[in-house]
């Protein structure tokens, strides 16, 4: 609890005088309300004293009911934009240092989240604190002035008649609050129910071209229908506890105002109360519905939002993967491929309980020589490169960036050195030259964008888009082959190269024609080392030396030469291959 009330405090306070000015128009806007009923009474009974004695009152009581019903619009208008900004400003505030957290965090956490359901937890538990912040906020301090002015004022009219409306008070409070706890419940379930939905419907909806080939258009909508049932009972039953509780409130203004009408009729006719002050008490019971029916509100809205907060909290408490190490200085960071990389008896595994995908490897690789990576397929080629270009983290001692330890690095650093083009690619649904030079500032560079195009061998291939290099590239890239995507993510990383560059396969969709040339322009223009991994002869023949990793371990190192006479592997991939070529 305490917990919750210091996350709210930490961003509230950021605006306090927001809030405090919001604070200062709302004890105007409740003193006014408050006071209207008594010149309302002064009016009327000024109207029963006859035309003499009254006319002149009832004109003041009526001219001050005017200013006054001004002011009250003003300072309302008032109080609700100052309550109201800070809370969407903490919104915003908040989903930026979400977005931030959520991007410092590893593979591990993705493997568990999906990113429909992340997307949609964090839209409702922020939502939760914009209400809590905002109006919630403004409800707590309107309800805490209401309920201690109003009753005062009928307090001070009649004790009795003040007892009376009490009752029906407390009794549509119970069940509002009944009501609330209900569909705080089904409000809970709700929104489970629709992260469920958001995953599943991102998920085929990226999955879409998988559905369409295999023509399970049903199986799909019968999956995605499930959750939307469930997302429709438990929006009904929200609607209709809506349904009833809302009425009850209009209803509890009726009953208040029958209620007084009875026992301060009694004590008009008993002259112990006038016309006026009988219209004074019936205006101040139904400024006391509003409030009631607030404190209601605001205990869901706490009570959902402090759901939110929690769910908010794991996720901002929870580490980033490089939170714990220290960034590099500039200087340092540029110069930490200098010494080339240094692999010591590197072991990896995904998971405690799991066996190692990667078993005491060991290589180095000096600045400008070129290595391949061959070997089967599941064999944790991917792994060993992910674990170089820091989105893996060995343990100490088994990389070494010089005399750089990685597991002491951040990856951000790693990766400012070290470039992947990875066998899955990513576009941006944006341009092709964006798509290229979005790493380094907003307008990308003519000259370099056609230069990276050209030694990507995608150059011609562009010029026959009708927009060249300007085409929208669609939602990830929809509308280019899987080998255009993979050249443009290996123009991405020529434009912006670092001291090493990692290909994961890059070549595996492109012609034999188009690899040559890609090869050559690799190797002409490779500026620090270059890892490829390949099980390509016509790549691995070229490059200074090659490793085989098989089952995890490295079975074979050296020359194309060397590894045809030390590696079985090495050596039927390459009888295969020629023999291909026959
Ligand atoms: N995130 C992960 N969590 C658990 N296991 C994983 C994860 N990623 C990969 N693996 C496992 O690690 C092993 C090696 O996978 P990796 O992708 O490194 O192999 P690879 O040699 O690159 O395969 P390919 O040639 O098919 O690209 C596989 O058995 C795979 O199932």
């Amino acid at each position: 609890m305490w917990s919750k009330l210091s996350f709210i405090l930490s961003y509230t306070h950021r605006f306090k005088w927001w809030y405090t000015g919001g604070v200062l128009f709302l004890l105007l806007t409740i003193w006014v309300s408050v006071t209207i009923p008594e010149y309302v009474q002064q009016g009327i009974d000024s109207i029963a004293g006859g035309r003499d004695a009254g006319s002149g009152l009832m004109l003041r009581a009526v001219l001050t009911i005017l200013v006054m019903s001004l002011v009250l619009m003003v300072a309302r208008t008032l109080s609700r934009i100052l309550f109201f900004i800070p809370g969407r400003l903490i919104e915003r505030q908040l989903k930026g240092e979400m977005f931030r957290k959520l991007a410092s965090f590893g593979k591990d956490y993705y493997e568990n989240n999906s990113s429909g359901s992340i997307i949609s937890r964090i839209n409702n538990d922020i939502n939760g604190v914009r209400m809590i912040t905002g109006f919630g906020l403004l409800q707590i301090f309107n309800i805490a002035f209401s309920l201690s002015l109003t009753p005062y004022k009928m307090w001070m009219m009649s004790p009795r008649l003040t007892l009376y409306t009490i009752i029906p008070i407390f009794v549509v409070f119970v069940i509002v609050r009944f009501g609330m706890a209900y569909m705080v419940k089904n409000t809970h379930l709700r929104m489970e129910a629709l992260q469920r939905l958001s995953g599943r419907i991102i998920s085929f909806l990226s999955g879409n071209a998988v559905i369409k080939s295999y023509n399970i258009h049903r199986w799909a909508e019968e999956k995605t229908d499930e959750e939307n049932v469930n997302v429709y009972d438990y929006g009904l039953r929200i609607s209709w506890v809506r349904s009833f509780v809302m009425p009850l409130m209009g209803g509890m203004e009726q009953i208040l105002k029958v209620v007084v009408l009875m026992a301060g009729g009694m004590l008009v006719i008993k002259t112990d109360f006038t016309i006026g002050q009988l219209t004074e008490f019936i205006a101040y019971a139904a400024l006391l519905t509003h409030p009631i029916s607030g404190l209601g509100w605001v205990l869901t809205a706490f009570q959902q939002g402090f759901v939110g907060i929690s769910s908010l909290q794991t996720i901002m408490n929870r580490k980033g993967v490089d939170d714990d190490r220290k960034a590099l200085a500039p200087e340092m960071r540029t110069r930490l491929f200098d010494n080339g990389l240094q692999v010591r008896h590197l072991s990896y595994r995904y998971h405690n309980d799991e066996d190692y995908v990667l078993s005491d490897i060991s290589f180095d690789l000096k600045p400008g020589q070129v290595m391949g990576i061959t070997g089967p397929v599941g064999v944790g080629k991917s792994t060993l490169i992910n674990c170089i270009n820091g989105y893996l983290k060995p343990e100490s001692g088994q990389l070494w960036f010089g005399s750089l330890d990685a597991a002491r690095l951040r990856g951000d650093d790693i990766r400012q050195v070290v470039r992947t083009v990875g066998q899955e690619v990513f576009l941006f649904s944006d341009t092709i030259e964006n798509n290229i030079a979005f790493g380094e500032g907003l307008v990308p560079d003519d000259e370099r964008v056609g230069d990276v195009l050209y030694r990507s061998a995608m150059a011609d291939e562009i010029e026959r888009f009708p927009k060249g290099r300007r085409t929208m590239v669609g939602e990830k890239g929809i509308m280019l082959s899987g080998g255009q995507k993979q050249r443009i993510s290996l123009a991405r990383a020529l434009y912006s190269p670092g001291k090493l560059l990692i290909l994961d396969d890059v070549f595996s969709a492109v012609d034999t024609e188009t690899e040559r040339f890609l090869i050559r322009e690799l190797f002409k223009f490779r500026q620090g080392g270059l890892i490829i991994i390949s099980n390509r002869m016509s790549v691995l023949e070229r490059t200074d030396f090659n490793i085989v990793l098989e089952g995890g371990r490295l079975t074979a190192m050296g020359t194309h030469q060397q590894l045809l006479e030390t590696s079985d592997f090495y050596r039927n991939t390459h009888d295969i291959q020629e023999g291909g070529k026959r």
